[in-house]
């Protein structure tokens, strides 16, 4: 998402109360930031540019358009200049892809290349400790704008340290909140989503929203911690989608290409012969290239969502599946992580069906793109299993009028996700996990 728009402050926001120094980062700001407004404008002009291609086909064989974003000049990094902008066919929109700066992390670009050696060691990779982020005698502002009060019932014992599972996204993220909720740093496209789910079917399946809170000039969302009624959970994140990246990171990265070194150490990491001999010898890759690689080396492009991460029981957590890709592999993770349990693989199967079908008729689903959002699995020794729709970091409106169907193929201005067939693949991995499958013999199953 919007890394700014997730640290906005409620002076950003026109608030009273809080001095722009606190919290955020004004000076990333002014060095070429856009506001969440004028990315949805970006997104507005990017349809007029290309509608939609309204693929007919089932989503049977996912077709994945070469979008390969490759720098400039030899493929050293080209910073846009002014004179740039006469080019184009519509300035506005040119001005602002180049300064846009998308990511649901809360870190911008820029942030991410000024701190590359600490990218690798910052995502986190399961149990996390939470601080309490305010003290009992601090007084939460109401988020008057937003219509949403939150009282804030603090007493000492609430305000331990709370050992806490994170599998994807960014330590630090993430803070403990009252009993049974956390707070989770502010981003406007997911309290966009929060606020709009009130109204809508699938209210049940994300976690209870709270309002907005903010300390020290800085925002969050307070929402329900999932985890909170398990005993000893095993936990499992899987990132939905065929496609991991918004459509207007592409045109940023294609009129101002932003090559990065942490990502082309991660990429080396899990491949050496990943980059390219141009990305090998300026040692970065861009963003969406990296992203898109991720995609294709694990399951997201072959079944249309890929697991992030596990965390057992015993406390062991994995999140080493970026080449998890094929249907056996998926399923073998799956067939770990239940136990061979048929109660809790019927129970998640029963909940994902209960999603798959207010998916169907729900309006929020249909109006979004959703990017990068994830089903988190919940399951512990006593039988109960849940699985919840988290993370609207990435997930933004279509323009009036325009709807998405989630299970036909994405080609470049279409914005479709192919969350639905993704789900659909998933349902079906796990039924072969309860009918007995550990995933070495479905090696004769169709993927694709
Ligand atoms: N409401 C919740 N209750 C319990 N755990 C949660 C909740 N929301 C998120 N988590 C945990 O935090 C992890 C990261 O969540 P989320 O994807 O929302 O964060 P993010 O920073 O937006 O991640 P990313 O950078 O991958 O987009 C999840 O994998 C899950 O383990
Ligand atoms: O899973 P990996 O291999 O660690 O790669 C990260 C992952 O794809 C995140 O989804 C992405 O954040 P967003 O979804 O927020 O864009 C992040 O970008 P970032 O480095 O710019 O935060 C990547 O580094």
């Amino acid at each position: 998402m919007p890394k700014e728009c997730r640290r906005r402050t409620s002076k950003d926001l026109g608030l009273p109360g809080t001095g722009l120094g606190e919290g955020c980062r004004p000076e990333r700001r002014a060095a070429g930031k856009q506001t969440c407004e004028e990315l949805e404008l970006l997104h507005s002009a990017a349809e007029r540019a290309q509608p939609s291609g309204a693929a007919a086909a089932a989503m049977d064989a996912p077709r994945v358009p070469q979008v390969t974003i490759t720098p400039e000049g030899g493929g050293s990094s080209r910073e846009m200049q002014q004179e740039d902008w006469g080019d184009a066919v519509d300035g506005t929109l040119r001005r602002k892809l180049s300064n846009s700066s998308i990511s649901s992390t809360g870190s911008s670009v820029a942030e991410s290349e000024d701190d590359l050696l600490s990218d690798t060691e910052s995502r986190s990779k399961g149990l996390v400790t939470l601080e309490h982020l305010l003290d009992a005698g601090d007084q939460i502002k109401p988020w008057w704008k937003l219509k949403t009060i939150v009282h804030w019932p603090f007493s000492a014992t609430q305000r331990r340290k709370l050992n806490w599972v994170q599998l994807a996204g960014h330590k630090g993220n993430f803070k403990a909140a009252d009993e049974g909720t956390i707070l989770k740093k502010f981003s406007e496209f997911e309290m966009q989503c929060f606020e709009k789910l009130k109204q809508d079917v699938l209210l049940s399946f994300v976690p209870e929203y709270h309002g907005v809170v903010e300390k020290d000039g800085e925002s969050f969302l307070h929402m329900t911690d999932l985890l909170a009624n398990f005993d000893l959970p095993n936990v499992m994140d899987c990132k939905m989608g065929v496609r991991t990246y918004l459509e207007v990171e592409l045109g940023r990265a294609r009129e101002r290409p932003r090559p990065r070194e942490d990502l082309y150490r991660k990429m080396v990491e899990v491949d050496g012969e990943g980059p390219t001999p141009e990305e090998h010898s300026q040692r970065a890759v861009t963003k969406p290239r990296y992203m898109q690689w991720r995609e294709t080396m694990s399951s997201t492009h072959t079944l249309g969502f890929r697991i992030e991460g596990t965390k057992k029981s015993d406390g062991t957590c994995r999140t080493d599946f970026k080449k998890t890709r094929s249907k056996q592999d998926v399923m073998q993770v799956f067939a770990d992580f239940v136990g061979g349990s048929g109660t809790i693989t019927a129970s998640y199967l029963s909940r994902l069906t209960e999603i798959q079908k207010a998916l169907k008729t729900s309006e929020f689903f249909k109006r979004h793109e959703v990017i990068g959002s994830s089903l988190l699995f919940i399951h512990d020794h006593t039988g109960r299993a849940e699985v919840w729709m988290i993370d609207f970091g990435k997930t933004t409106a279509l323009p009036e009028g325009q709807t998405l169907r989630h299970d036909v193929p994405w080609t470049e201005g279409n914005r479709e996700d192919g969350y639905l067939w993704g789900l659909e693949n998933l349902i079906h991995t796990l039924q072969a996990v309860g009918a007995g499958g550990t995933g070495r013999e479905a090696a004769d199953t169709h993927t694709h």
